[in-house]
């Protein structure tokens, strides 16, 4: 069987990380990226296609060309406020460019589906830490989205045997420990980064997006879980549909909840630095708290997430940013260097 996996989205923050680990793991990532919110310096352990997933029949001839055992297929927009803004831009490209994706696939014989989903599926929580088996109610149309791929990829197996691990990510953060990749959004939307950033004053103080919430301190709560750790969830998973395990959905978080406070409370810890902040207003979309239960994926999968730790985590993405900042720097030095 083909050791060849095609990534879509294998230049974004978690494709690329998924990448590195099926190359360690011996098996060759093909990177399909449409590069718009990925950089292509990111597709570092195999080929880069340069494609749409809207585009059927690019699709169709990189799926001819790399035979590929499967697709693992994270392209998507993934930002829950624009979602609010902007629904549309949802659902065409998460919904009818994952249609396309999923054509292609069927066409092509490819059977074999890791699928990025999220957390947001479940929308406000009735509990907490949340099981798969929690109620469905997004209540942003990011999450809506992935909840149709998720019912969209269902009746595909019956219909002409597609078999799907279904991944639904809690928050995904930190960085690749030794530096490589790292998490690359222009604006950055996230909280980790941009707490970063406040640190660096880069930026005017931390807006914490609303402190009104029915949580202990006021402040969002999410479970954030280490983007290597998910990437290893993901070859795990590959192995599973591979020795032709059943098709599922797993959550993947550690199962521990800390709020905006708490993670600029971290981050001051890790870096030193104060972190300027102030309250804005609550940003659309939000539930007040995710916390997620993935025992199912430690059982069915073997997974064992190894940075679980907010600290580390945090500090990863800290080494990196402190070398992506470095870099042009080095580059300016190296041509004045040939210069003089
Ligand atoms: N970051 C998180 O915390 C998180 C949590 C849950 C789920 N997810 C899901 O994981 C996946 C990856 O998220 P990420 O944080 O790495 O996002 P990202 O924006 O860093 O990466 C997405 C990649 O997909 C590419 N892409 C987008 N639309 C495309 C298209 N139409 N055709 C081809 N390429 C396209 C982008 O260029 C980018 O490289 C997404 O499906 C997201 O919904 C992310
Ligand atoms: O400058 C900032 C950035 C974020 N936040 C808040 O911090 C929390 C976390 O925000 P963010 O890092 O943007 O993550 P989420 O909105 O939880 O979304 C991420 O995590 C989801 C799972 O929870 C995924 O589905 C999404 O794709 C991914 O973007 C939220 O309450 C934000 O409002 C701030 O207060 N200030």
């Amino acid at each position: 069987m083909s050791d060849t996996v095609v990534v879509t989205g294998g230049a974004g923050f978690i494709g690329s990380h998924a990448c590195k680990a099926l190359a360690k793991a011996g098996l060759s990532p093909v990177t399909y990226d449409n590069l718009s919110r990925g950089p292509r310096e990111a597709v570092l352990y195999g080929p880069l296609e340069v494609g749409d997933i809207g585009d059927g029949a690019r699709l169709a001839a990189v799926l001819r060309d790399y035979q590929p055992c499967a697709v693992m297929h994270f392209a998507a927009y993934a930002h829950v406020g624009e979602s609010v803004g902007d629904p549309l831009l949802y659902y065409r490209n998460n919904v009818a460019g994952s249609i396309a994706l999923l054509e292609a696939m069927r066409d092509a014989g490819v059977a074999n589906l890791v699928f990025s989903s999220t957390c947001a599926v479940y929308g406000v929580p009735q509990r907490v830490p949340i099981t798969e088996g929690h109620p469905q109610a997004p209540i942003n149309p990011y999450g809506a989205s992935k909840q149709m791929m998720e019912r969209i990829i269902a009746d595909c197996e019956p219909a002409w045997g597609l078999r799907a691990v279904i991944l639904r990510y809690f928050n995904a953060a930190g960085a690749d420990a030794d530096g490589d990749l790292g998490e690359n959004h222009d604006p950055e939307p996230h909280l980790i980064p941009n707490v970063l950033d406040a640190a660096l004053g880069r930026k005017d103080g931390l807006t914490v997006n609303g402190a009104d919430y029915p949580t202990p301190d006021g402040t969002c709560v999410r479970d954030y879980i280490h983007v290597s750790d998910l990437a290893d969830a993901h070859v795990l998973a590959l192995k599973h549909l591979l020795d032709d395990g059943p098709s599922m959905a797993l959550n993947l978080g550690n199962g521990n909840g800390y709020s905006v406070r708490e993670v600029m409370e971290a981050a001051e810890r890790v870096t030193g630095l104060p972190i300027p902040w102030h309250v804005g207003p609550r940003r659309p979309g939000d539930p007040p708290a995710l916390v997620g239960d993935a025992t199912q994926a430690r059982r069915i999968l073997g997974w064992t997430p190894e940075r679980g730790s907010l600290d580390i985590q945090i500090a990863d993405a800290w080494r990196r940013r402190l070398r992506e900042l470095q870099a042009p720097q080095e580059a300016a030095m190296a041509s004045v260097r040939k210069t003089a």
